[in-house]
């Protein structure tokens, strides 16, 4: 809702249709560009759809693992000149928290991410918390460093959270909040956390009609806002 508002306000733009659950996609058949906020249930269906009429997709729905993106990659192969952007999040904020964690990882021992959201969220961990695992744990690859020390032999199952890439993800669901997320490192005598909040989903609209405004410009697949970004 949010992003159909701005993308109406905005001069060089035209909104075409926005489509919920009961519309037909057809309403979408004149736009250039498709841009999701649904359900992770829905959303390879609705990729298809675009895609295989040519439309290029900004997307901000959720739930992508790596069998899922290797599936929009060989859509967009099927269909060349048509792309398609995947952001966990389209907060600048939230972008440079990923960034800096993939900056911070290879210098403490130990890192774990912990994720709190709002009850209605349908996947976990959040798309942002699995795009930071997935960051952090490729700078720890090219950084030859191990695994997180963890002396854990009994456990209740999750207790030690998800395992994304060899990193520990926590999902927290709490009323009243919206989105958060924390980074916590550590070693060598010192902990660095680092922190995001989201404050209101207006947070999410520039970066979503930057998506809009270059996804004719990336071809393919890109995953993540931070690849239009000079950071
Ligand atoms: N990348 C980013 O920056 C952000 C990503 N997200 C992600 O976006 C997704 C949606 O989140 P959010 O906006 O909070 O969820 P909401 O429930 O607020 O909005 C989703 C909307 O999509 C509608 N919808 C559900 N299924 C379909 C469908 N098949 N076709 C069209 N519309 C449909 C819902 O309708 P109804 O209410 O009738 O079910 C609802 O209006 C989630 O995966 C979330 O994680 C969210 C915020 C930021
Ligand atoms: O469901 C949400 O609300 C959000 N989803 C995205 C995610 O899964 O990371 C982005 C942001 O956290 C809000």
């Amino acid at each position: 809702m949010e992003v159909c508002k701005a993308v109406h306000a905005a001069e060089d733009m035209e909104l075409v249709a926005a489509v919920d659950k009961d519309d037909s996609l057809e309403l979408l058949a004149p736009a250039e560009v498709v841009v999701d906020f649904t359900h992770p249930d829905v959303v390879m269906g609705n990729l298809e759809w675009c895609v295989s009429r040519g439309i290029h997709a900004v997307v901000g729905t959720t739930g992508f693992d790596p069998g899922r993106l290797e599936r929009v990659r060989e859509m967009v192969a099927r269909h060349p000149g048509t792309n398609v952007l995947i952001a966990p999040n389209f907060g600048i904020a939230a972008v440079l928290m990923m960034h800096f964690a993939q900056q911070a990882a290879k210098y403490f021992e130990s890192v774990e991410i912990v994720e709190l959201h709002h009850p209605q969220k349908a996947d976990a961990p959040s798309g942002t918390a699995r795009r930071t695992a997935e960051l952090i744990a490729e700078a720890r690859r090219k950084a030859g460093v191990g695994p997180s020390p963890d002396a854990t032999t009994q456990e209740i199952d999750g207790a030690r959270g998800a395992d994304v890439e060899g990193i520990r993800v926590h999902a927290v669901r709490i009323s009243a909040l919206i989105a958060h997320q924390e980074v916590i490192l550590g070693g060598g005598g010192e902990t660095l956390t680092i922190r995001h909040d989201t404050m209101n989903r207006a947070s999410f609209v520039p970066g979503a009609l930057l998506g809009v405004r270059r996804i004719r410009d990336v071809p393919g697949l890109t995953y993540g806002l931070e690849a239009l970004l000079d950071l």
